[in-house]
């Protein structure tokens, strides 16, 4: 009897799709289980389509192929997506604001100001801790607001050398594991380890952009792909998946967002082999922030000193920029977080909760709420005892765009989401949860805008484009060397791709040459002085701007057993700037979407490829 009873409920359940019911033969007792869970779960629109056995056969089973795979990469399989889907939709349809009970306020942390004596202590504990550090890059975005065609770590950080965010990444991993290296007491030599999220969108022109380079000095070995997969889309409130319009055996998918990065991790096994070998850190960043291994090691400083389980870094935000606030939420039942507000969430919730005015910048000029660079330092124990307990998995939202305001239909199809920097909202409220903040030219510089969209950037914000991610690299690097006592002329304003810009001496130095501020003071001594109209690039490690006077471009590269002295009265007519139209398709992309490429007319450059001393007349 109970069998009988199983198989009329079954039949029940096929005979809502019978176009799928006459398709039953071709499929394995896999795919109909498969296909049970999606009748189950509301989702027999899938086969109205399907035609009659024979025909398009092989097509339907690449769709249960997919099926397979969106069931097996998200936890709980798909039952578990569309159930928290319906609930996520019939949330956002009533307007529930995520929120709620909530009151924000404005959280303290710590500050840390460039080059002062706290700051070049916490370098320096940054630089012992780094060795027992795990570093983890999200990269898995496609970057629509950018556009460009290419994957965003290939872009070069600035063209003056050309190197391109990834190179300078790694980089910047082998200078501090090597720096940290020195400094370690216990003779521990273990290499960093570096770990990049891909995508789809990204995964194997990330993989061939290693290869390529022979991992730009890092070992093989040290480096890890994890792939992050797609989800489904969803057409409606009933959270029915979308199906792609040009074929309808197969189901549209997009992103799940960063906070991939953790289920990933978890499931990798990394985290214990990390804790085996002593680590003590995992650093998470993102794709295109050039100025990012300027903040990380006093950072890490800040965690390490204050035993923090999580770290955000941050910096001063204008109200209504991209970025998000990091606030404090504290419960009408006294519970208490800080943790980002995402950008398109922060107005709103201070609006509903006592803030008329909403995202607005206070008496400072800045929103009072840190901007969050999502640079994420968490404490490697706690953070493995906490997803041992979650398996990984961030809280969830939903952002569909509805067409109309009873909320019925959208304008195209949405998923669900999830974000690495919401880790911290199922932390235990013993957790040490803090952040750091950081002045924006010296940390915070993304490419994250084209160059129609950054042009419109309200007067006054970061325009967050190739053009000021570029032009930040000059500034901090300008300003660094200021001071450290070099005079650095002031910069000129000019307008490139219709963003008005600050346009700085171009100075570029590889990682290993300075790394952090006490460093980079050892290199520079006597009177020297760099004109706006200048091109420094500096690629060896023993480099000493000593007594120099640069009008011009001096381009220096040398062997680590070579020491070279920049000194003297350099002048010549330099790198120009010429000014390029984004629009003007006989200029490469990632050149047009800067606004400017360089002229170069004249420079010094010089190789020292011999061990010994020098200077720029040998
Ligand atoms: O599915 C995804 C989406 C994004 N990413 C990666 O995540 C990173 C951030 O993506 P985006 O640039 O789209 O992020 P957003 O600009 O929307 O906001 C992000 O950065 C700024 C912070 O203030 C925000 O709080 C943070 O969410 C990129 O490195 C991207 O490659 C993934 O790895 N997978
Ligand atoms: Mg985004």
């Amino acid at each position: 009897m109970a069998s009988s009873t199983v198989d009329s409920s079954v039949s029940d359940l096929f005979s809502s799709a019978p176009a799928l019911q006459s398709n039953l033969e071709i499929l394995s007792p896999d795919q109909i289980e498969l296909a049970k869970i999606l009748l189950e779960n509301g989702q027999s629109h899938l086969f109205l389509h399907w035609s009659e056995p024979g025909v398009c056969d092989n097509e339907k089973l690449g769709f249960f192929d997919q099926i397979a795979r969106l069931n097996s990469s998200y936890p709980g399989g798909l039952a578990a997506y569309i159930k928290t889907a319906k609930e996520l939709l019939a949330d956002s349809k009533l307007g529930k604001n995520p929120y709620d009970g909530f009151s924000p306020s404005v959280p303290s942390g710590e500050n840390l100001t460039f080059g002062d004596e706290n700051f070049i202590e916490m370098e320096k504990r940054g630089v012992v801790e780094a060795r027992k550090a795990a570093f983890v890059l999200v990269a898995g975005g496609l970057g629509e607001r950018l556009g460009y065609n290419g994957i965003k770590v290939a872009l070069p950080r600035e063209t003056t050398t050309g190197t391109c965010f990834l190179q300078h990444y790694i980089e910047s991993i082998l200078a501090l594991q090597e720096a940290s290296h020195k400094v370690a007491s216990d003779g521990n030599q273990t290499d960093i380890p570096f770990i990049i999220m891909t995508s789809d969108d990204t995964h194997s022109r990330t993989q061939d952009l290693l290869e390529l380079n022979s991992y730009f000095g890092m070992k093989s070995t040290q480096v890890h792909l994890l792939k992050q997969e797609k989800v489904a889309c969803l057409d409606d409130n009933d959270a029915r998946l979308a199906l792609d319009s040009n074929n309808k055996y197969k189901i549209q998918t997009k992103p799940h967002g960063h906070g991939d990065v953790h289920s990933l991790l978890y499931s990798s096994g990394l985290l214990d082999k990390w804790l085996d070998a002593g680590l003590k850190w995992v650093l998470f960043f993102q794709d295109t922030n050039g100025l990012l291994f300027n903040a990380i090691p006093a950072s890490l400083g800040v965690s390490a000193t204050k035993q923090y389980h999580v770290n955000s870094l941050a910096v001063p935000r204008k109200a209504k920029e991209a970025i998000g606030g990091i606030t404090k939420l504290t419960h009408a039942d006294g519970r208490a977080m800080v943790i980002n507000v995402e950008y398109n969430q922060l107005d709103p919730l201070l609006r509903a909760s006592g803030f008329p005015d909403g995202d607005v910048n206070c008496e400072t000029g800045y929103s009072p709420f840190p901007g969050n660079i999502n640079q994420l330092i968490l404490e490697l124990g706690s953070y493995k005892e906490e997803l041992q307990k979650t398996g990984g998995a961030i809280k969830e939202f939903v952002n569909p765009k509805y067409k109309d305001s009873t909320k019925t239909s959208f304008k195209s199809s949405t998923r669900l989401e999830c974000m690495m920097q919401d880790y911290p909202k199922t932390l235990p409220p013993t957790a040490r949860v803090g952040f750091t903040v950081m002045d924006i030219w010296l940390a915070y510089a993304p490419v994250k805008n084209n160059p129609e969209d950054a042009a419109k950037v309200p007067k006054g914000n970061p325009y967050h484009s190739a053009t000021s991610g570029e032009m930040a690299i000059y500034r901090a690097n300008s300003r660094i060397l200021q001071k450290a006592g070099v005079k650095v002329e002031e910069p000129v304003k000019q307008v490139l791709n219709g963003q008005e810009v600050e346009v700085w001496s171009r100075i570029t130095w590889k990682p290993k040459w300075g790394m952090i501020f006490s460093d980079i003071k050892t290199k520079v001594s006597g009177n020297c002085d760099i004109s706006q109209k200048s091109t420094m690039a500096i690629t060896g490690r023993n480099v000493f701007i000593d007594n120099l006077s640069l009008d011009g471009a001096l381009i220096v590269d040398s062997i680590d057993d070579a020491e070279v002295k920049l000194g003297g009265s350099i002048k010549n007519n330099g790198w120009t700037m010429e000014t390029v139209d984004y629009k003007d398709t006989s200029v490469p992309e990632e050149i047009r979407i800067r606004g400017f490429r360089f002229n170069k007319v004249e420079q010094l450059e010089k190789k020292f490829n011999q061990p010994g001393k020098f200077s720029l007349e040998d």
